[in-house]
């Protein structure tokens, strides 16, 4: 994707709103003077500001200067957001792109009461080095604008559309998994220190141990199954660990643990 000549506006600049924009500014997509980043305590901001961002609190001036509008806020701040935005939103001019888990697009616009086009997208925080795995789903954006949405975040990792029912399941399983295999990586560089290796040693061994497996599916299009066949030798050490971890219930975890954490995102937006 060449340089865009659009401006953004990204509201709820947090954990993942920072993240989002260095991954832009790192594609070379976008300046940081094009970027406006705006929080209630915009102090927080400072390094970025210095480093050429437009930072502040103001949501609405951020909104007049943009035609992409990212809402990047919690879920129970968004009502607030949007009831100060209203006013300033043009259904012809803007394009909003909401990474909120559990709102949906027709949620927004309900709230904003204007049919401005809305798409969800769904990243995960590796996209500050342009690594995510982001799903995008809109229910009224036209095929140029989530083509549009989809070219920005291929800029910044992987994208995939899919229907708008499944985004709470795409953040548990994306956006929410990047702490599930950090915490897999975290438990295994701790066995490592248990059998011998300073701290240190055994996280960077086990986290491009995960690299390699991952990349061992991502670049051969291979099976999980097909490459562990090829690790387990017969009566041998792989398959007696591996054994072991699944009479501990690791698979069983894991499948748990997201099928939760999908049912609690459909939940966030709801409970406020
Ligand atoms: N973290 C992640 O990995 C991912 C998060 N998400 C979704 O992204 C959203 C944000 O999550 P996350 O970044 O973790 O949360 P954070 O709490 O880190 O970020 C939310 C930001 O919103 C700001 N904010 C709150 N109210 C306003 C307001 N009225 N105007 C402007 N800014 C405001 C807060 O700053 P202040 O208090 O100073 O206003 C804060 O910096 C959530 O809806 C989450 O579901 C989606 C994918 C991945
Ligand atoms: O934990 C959360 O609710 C957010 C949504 C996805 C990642 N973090």
């Amino acid at each position: 994707m060449k340089k865009s000549a659009s401006r953004v506006a990204i509201l709820g600049s947090g954990n993942i709103g920072i993240a989002l924009a260095k991954g832009l500014v790192k594609a070379g997509i976008f300046e940081p003077a094009q970027i406006t980043l705006t929080r209630r305590n915009s102090a927080a901001l400072a390094t970025l500001a210095q480093e050429g961002y437009t930072t502040g609190s103001d949501n609405p001036a951020a909104v007049e200067q943009a035609d992409i509008l990212v809402l990047a806020v919690l879920p129970q701040q968004l009502n607030k957001v949007l009831e100060g935005i209203k006013p300033s939103i043009e259904p012809h001019k803007h394009l909003i792109i909401s990474v909120i888990s559990g709102v949906s697009c027709a949620d927004i616009r309900q709230e904003l009461g204007v049919e401005v086009p809305v798409v969800r997208a769904m990243p995960n925080t590796a996209i500050s080095i342009g690594h995510s795995m982001t799903c995008v789903a809109s229910d009224c954006a036209s095929e140029e604008q989530l083509a549009l949405v989809e070219a920005l975040f291929d800029t910044v990792g992987s994208t995939i559309r899919i229907n708008e029912e499944l985004m709470t399941s795409a953040t548990a399983l994306c956006a929410c998994g990047i702490a599930f295999f950090l915490r897999s990586i975290r438990a295994a560089s701790q066995g490592g220190t248990e059998i011998g290796f300073h701290a240190h040693d055994a996280l960077k061994m086990a986290a491009q141990t995960a690299k390699g497996a991952a990349d061992l599916l991502l670049q051969l299009a291979s099976h999980p199954e097909q490459e562990i066949d090829k690790v387990t030798s017969p009566k041998g050490c792989t398959i007696a660990g591996l054994n072991e971890m699944e009479h501990n219930g690791f698979s069983s975890a894991m499948i748990k643990g997201i099928k939760l954490s999908a049912e609690k995102a459909g939940t966030l937006y709801k409970e406020n």
